[in-house]
């Protein structure tokens, strides 16, 4: 199982370390546009290799995709992350360049892989790569929801007192600080409700602080987060790799399901050696829905902002 990793940065170097460290792929080829960048992170993890205890051979290159070829899955974090006070959208100028340039050099060397988009705006870069590329829509994959709902799962457990462990949640939608949908009526404390726990009002903070997640982290870290999106990647990388069918809220082309069409939103899918195996289609409230309908219009738009 070969995996690239286009932009050795924050992001791209913590999902290759989690790749690794999880030790279920024969190579990870991390690539770079900044001279000799991925090569030193390649060789900083590689030491890591005795001390964590994995086999998996990591190389890093400098925009050579020679090296990428015939990658089973590639993964795009290249593009600039946002600074405090900014919105995802706002990255759009710089990173559609970036994204369409670099999918289109990894399908050239790679035309099986399995593309997972990260870079953002990542519903509308998602969109991007399908423009681009022309793969079929199970081979193109957005990672946004598998974090957004390890946050609200964090928020969960922190406002019911309980570990992680006992809960249980899903947020879909676009990955956006007003795009996301927690699932509140959906999550679960070892299958009982958590609004049988938390009041109205609580739930609601839960939701609140989810959908500002990556703000939160973008203000105390100066730069946004990498650690719980790397984790995130890696999670759907071995899901494909193992053939694991494992449930994961991933941005995926809709056409007519959840009443939606022509863009790129976070929605459950199942995940295997084929990329999305299923789209899965759960009863959502006329909230939820009306949530939902309105953050996919706010995708649309920033869809609009492309020059395809
Ligand atoms: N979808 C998500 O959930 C999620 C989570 C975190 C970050 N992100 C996004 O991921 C992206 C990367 O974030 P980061 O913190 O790793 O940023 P970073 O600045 O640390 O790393 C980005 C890397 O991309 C490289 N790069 C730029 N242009 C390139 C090109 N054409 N080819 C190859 N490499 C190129 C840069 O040299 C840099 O090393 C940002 O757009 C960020 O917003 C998305
Ligand atoms: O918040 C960001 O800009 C990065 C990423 O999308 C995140 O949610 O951490």
């Amino acid at each position: 199982m070969k995996v690239t990793v286009v932009g050795a940065g924050a992001v791209g170097a913590s999902c290759a370390e989690y790749i690794a460290i999880k030790d279920f792929a024969s190579e990870v080829v991390l690539l770079d546009i900044k001279e000799g960048f991925a090569e030193g992170k390649a060789m900083d993890l590689m030491q890591t290799a005795s001390l964590n205890g994995f086999d998996t051979k990591i190389t890093g290159v400098t925009n050579d995709y020679s090296k990428t070829a015939n990658s089973d899955i590639c993964v795009i974090t290249s593009g600039i992350p946002r600074k405090p006070g900014m919105t995802r959208e706002e990255l759009i100028g710089i990173n559609a360049g970036i994204v369409k340039s670099v999918s289109s050099s990894l399908i050239q060397h790679s035309p099986n892989t399995i593309i997972i988009v990260v870079s953002n705006p990542m519903d509308t870069m998602t969109y991007l790569v399908h423009k681009t590329t022309s793969l079929p829509k199970n081979r193109i994959i957005g990672m946004g929801g598998a974090l957004d709902s390890a946050r609200f799962k964090y928020r969960l457990a922190e406002a019911l007192g309980a570990p992680i462990s006992d809960v249980d949640g899903m947020v879909i939608g676009g990955h956006s600080d007003k795009g996301m949908v927690p699932l509140t009526a959906h999550a679960t404390r070892n299958s009982v409700k958590v609004s049988e726990f938390l009041s109205e009002d609580r739930l609601n903070q839960v939701k609140e602080d989810t959908k500002v997640g990556g703000a939160t982290l973008t203000k105390l870290l100066g730069t946004s987060a990498w650690y719980a999106p790397g984790a995130a990647v890696s999670g759907l990388v071995q899901a494909i790799a193992c053939d694991q069918k494992k449930m994961f809220p991933c941005s995926v082309l809709l056409e007519g399901e959840y009443g939606l069409n022509d863009l790129c939103i976070g929605v459950p899918v199942i995940l295997g050696r084929n990329g999305i195996e299923k789209i899965v289609e759960i009863d959502l409230s006329e909230a939820e829905k009306a949530h939902m309908k309105e953050s996919a219009e706010g995708v649309s738009k920033t869809n609009g902002l492309l020059e395809l």
